[in-house]
């Protein structure tokens, strides 16, 4: 059985993205938030619309400290950018939802937000999604590589060196097969499951414009970084 071993680069590079990843805090307050109390479906839409054009802007700091992705053909960057925002918001949600909460708090976030005023019809893909990442029980690690991975998606619309993405998200998917191994050994499918979970992710791609559109409330404003990257208004 061959020893999996964790090279002493790959050690630096989940270093790197581990304290990138770490350097946004955001849902943690949302979810403080949405615990305190019942807002009204406009405030949380608004609530929603300021958390997510934040959330893109530390998405962007995030990427940055990737290793080569600044090296990258500068309109595929935007490209990759623009074509992960959604899903890491989703991922992000998935794991704030999905964090250790004294008994009956994920009860109460999981009622809030199914009153926060987002359709029905996408309450269930949305929670699937949700319980599917925290049956994971995804260490600090695994949930940065995976954001990384995500983003450094070579098939994203508009990218046109392929390769050059390719070569920078090999080493990831590496240093997460290995610490799969190490860390779960009793589950060889576990990393399998993981990328698993970003397939789901990207359906819930499809739904993300008609979950803001149809948010029950008339007069959707938002903000111009959001109409750029949630293919809004
Ligand atoms: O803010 C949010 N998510 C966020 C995450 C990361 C970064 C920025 C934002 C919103 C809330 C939802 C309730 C109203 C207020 C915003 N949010 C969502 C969510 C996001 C987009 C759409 Cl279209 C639908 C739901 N799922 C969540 C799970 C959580 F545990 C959770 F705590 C907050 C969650």
């Amino acid at each position: 059985k061959e020893k999996v071993k964790i090279t002493k680069e790959q050690q630096a590079l989940m270093k790197v993205v581990v304290e990138a990843y770490n350097r946004h805090q955001i849902p943690q307050d949302v979810a403080k938030k949405l615990l305190q109390e019942q807002y009204s479906e406009e405030e949380n839409f608004l609530l929603l619309t300021e958390m997510a054009t934040s959330q893109v802007q530390v998405l962007v700091e995030f990427t940055k400290n990737i290793p080569g992705f600044l090296s990258l053909n500068h309109e595929d960057q935007i490209a990759l950018l623009k074509g992960s925002a959604v899903e890491a918001m989703f991922l992000r949600s998935a794991q704030v939802f999905s964090r250790k909460m004294p008994n009956g708090h994920t009860e109460v976030l999981e009622e809030r937000i199914r009153k926060s005023g987002i359709s029905e019809e996408f309450m269930t893909p949305m929670f699937n999604f949700y319980k599917s990442i925290g049956e994971l029980h995804m260490m600090q690690e695994e949930q940065a590589l995976l954001t990384a991975i995500a983003i450094l998606t070579p098939d994203r619309p508009y990218v046109k060196d392929q390769q050059a993405v390719e070569r920078l998200q090999e080493p990831m998917l590496d240093v997460l097969r290995k610490l799969c191994v190490l860390q779960h050994p009793q589950e060889p499918q576990y990393f399998a499951r993981l990328l698993g979970r970003l397939t789901e992710l990207r359906t819930l791609n499809h739904y993300h414009a008609e979950m803001l559109t149809s948010w029950r409330m008339n007069d959707h404003k938002f903000t111009p970084l959001l109409c750029e990257i949630w293919d809004v208004e």
